[in-house]
């Protein structure tokens, strides 16, 4: 169709299972879009983000995209999960529908720094606001808009969390957020250069990081937290396209 709006994808893979949070262990095709309005210290995932690796991303259509996502999954119906970069720049909204009429379901991961109205058509938004540790300063009224825009769909918060700054910044948020179900991931330091494919990650400083904060929360009964590692990265490192 001529004039349809066109979705930059950075790469889309799968079946492997969602490594993190809520929906950890769930069979999922990953649909990563490129381009995104942060830039985190520790991004595991530059190649989505830097303009230098835009040349590697591929304008297509919502029609395109379910076509691959359909060849991936044998054409048998599952979670599709939409990431980055930053999803929430790219116009997912038909991605959706058109998945949707088929079978398919979608969770979404994003800082939350956009909001969109097709946001309330997500089975789950993954609401990922940035601690101190990234460098990058959470605009709150943009992030209030963006839980505004999620109703109807499964909401919830994961906080990624590096040191005793981070983790006190988490406590003020998730305080101000009670109505979110709240996780809490381990930091990895070890991101690979985003063209080289190597899965080297410091797994035994990410263990170290992921007991450290088990004994937090506990030692503070914090019992509504639920702590998880990223399971991807226990299993294959910072390896893309798993
Ligand atoms: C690469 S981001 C893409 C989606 C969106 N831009 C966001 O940040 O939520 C996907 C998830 O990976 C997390 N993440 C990125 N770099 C990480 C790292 N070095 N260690 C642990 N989690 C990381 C993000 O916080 C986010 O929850
Ligand atoms: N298996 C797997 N699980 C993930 N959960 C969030 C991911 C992401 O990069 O957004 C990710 C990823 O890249 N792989
Ligand atoms: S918001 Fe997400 S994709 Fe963007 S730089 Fe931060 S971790 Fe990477
Ligand atoms: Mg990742």
């Amino acid at each position: 169709m001529s004039g349809e709006a066109t979705i930059r994808v950075s790469e889309i893979f799968g079946p492997t299972i969602q490594g993190e949070g809520a929906l950890i262990g769930v069979p999922t095709v990953f649909v990563r879009t490129g381009g995104c309005d942060y830039r985190c210290e520790w991004c595991d995932s530059l190649h989505a983000v830097e303009a230098e690796y835009r040349g590697t991303w591929t304008p297509m259509t919502a029609q395109e995209i379910m076509a691959e996502v359909v060849r991936l999954s044998g054409g048998k119906p599952l979670l599709v999960s939409l990431s980055g970069g930053n999803p929430a720049i790219q116009p997912l909204g038909e991605v959706i529908r058109q998945g949707h009429a088929q079978g398919y379901g979608f969770a979404l991961e994003t800082q939350g720094s956009v909001a969109r109205d097709w946001f309330s058509d997500l089975d789950m938004l993954v609401l990922s606001p940035k601690p101190p540790s990234s460098g990058m300063q959470v605009d709150w009224p943009v992030f209030d808009a963006c839980l505004q825009a999620g109703q109807g769909a499964d909401m919830v918060m994961k906080i990624v969390i590096f040191d005793d700054t981070d983790y006190a910044w988490a406590r003020d948020v998730a305080a101000r957020y009670p109505q979110l179900p709240l996780f809490l991931q381990p930091g990895n330091h070890t991101p690979p250069p985003p063209d080289d494919d190597s899965a080297t990650v410091d797994q035994d400083g990410v263990d170290e990081r992921m007991r450290w904060l088990v004994d937090r929360v506990v030692q503070d009964r914090w019992y509504q937290a639920r702590v998880l590692p990223q399971l991807h990265v226990m299993l294959w490192g910072n390896k893309r396209g798993v």
